[in-house]
């Protein structure tokens, strides 16, 4: 059996439980379950600290994990744990901030005290750039650390940049890691049942991101047509009563569906239907 390790709670909770579901797998009804065991597909869901999943993983105690990049690589299993899929939500950014005119630079950071909950990725950043500067460890809230004096300049997880402007920082110098939520494996390990996970998370992010599209057009119009909607491999095209019309259906990417539909009625086409895919296996 497969042994998954998933968020129990934090901003990755909620969108990891939804993608699993959407792979047909089953989920925890209750918030104090710590395990779930899902026998139809040979698979146990383990609740953690997103922070730790990185250590089981790592440790070999679980098979795979999701988690979040950032806390993945804060947690410096890097020999006992790979990134295997990223999953595209829990989107952040680790950056430096400090109150706003304080600092333009990282260079300026020599000497000075840095406050983080991401030891580990602001250490790693620090060596690389051979900036020699003291890392101050708090567990969260960090925006609030230089007003009261125990840091000069905080690393934190960005992502709206609402919780920065409303302590009256900003962001400077270049940023030190794009985050997004990321499956883990231990390194080199294909356990059974792996293979199937992620050929069906694959198929949700595929869904999410692509929708299927339905025209009529006639048959001289064709080949502009479907340089509009190649899809993913090559567009169904199918005969109609009307022998001078076809019937096109492809995949188009969500975000490009509503300029194709455009582009296809100024070309002729008609009947322009856009539905969703539920779930596909590529
Ligand atoms: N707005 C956000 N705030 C915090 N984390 C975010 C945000 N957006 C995405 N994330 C990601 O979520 C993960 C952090 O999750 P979470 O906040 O649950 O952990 P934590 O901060 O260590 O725990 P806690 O907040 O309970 O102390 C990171 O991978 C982070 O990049
Ligand atoms: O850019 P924003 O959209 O404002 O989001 C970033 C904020 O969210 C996180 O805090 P969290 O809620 O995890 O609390 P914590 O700092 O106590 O971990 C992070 O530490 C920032 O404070
Ligand atoms: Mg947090």
């Amino acid at each position: 059996m497969l042994r998954i390790a998933v968020p129990n709670k934090g901003v990755l909770a909620e969108a990891a439980r939804e993608i699993l579901q959407e792979a047909g797998y089953r989920q925890r009804r209750d918030s104090r379950e710590l395990v779930l065991v899902d026998p139809e597909n040979q698979v146990e869901f383990f609740y953690l600290r997103p922070r730790d999943i990185a250590v089981y993983v790592g440790q070999g105690t679980l098979d795979v994990g999701l988690t979040g990049r950032d806390l993945f690589r804060d947690a410096q299993v890097d020999g006992g744990a790979e990134e295997i899929m990223a999953l595209g939500f829990g989107r952040s950014v680790f950056r430096l901030a400090a109150p706003v005119g304080a600092f333009s630079s990282e260079t300026e950071l020599s000497g000075k005290r840095i406050a983080t909950s991401y030891d580990g990725l602001l250490s790693a950043y620090l060596e690389r750039t051979g900036l020699d500067a003291e890392v101050v460890h708090l567990d969260g809230a960090v925006e609030s650390s230089v007003k009261l004096g125990v840091a000069d300049a905080i690393a934190d997880v960005v992502e709206t940049g609402s919780t920065l402007r409303a302590a009256g920082m900003e962001t400077f110098g270049e940023s030190i890691l794009d985050s997004e939520a990321v499956m883990i494996a231990r390194v080199g390990a294909r356990p059974e049942g792996l293979d199937v996970l992620l050929r069906r998370l694959k198929g949700v992010l595929v869904a999410r991101r692509w929708v299927m599209i339905d025209y009529d057009v006639r048959r001289e119009l064709l080949e502009q047509a479907t340089a509009v909607t190649p899809g993913l491999e090559s567009p169904t095209i199918s005969p109609l009563r009307d022998e001078s019309m076809v019937a096109v259906r492809s995949m188009v990417r969500k975000a490009d569906a509503n300029r194709a539909m455009d582009d296809l009625y100024a070309l002729g086409a008609r009947g322009i239907l856009i539905s969703a895919i539920h779930a596909i296996r590529l």
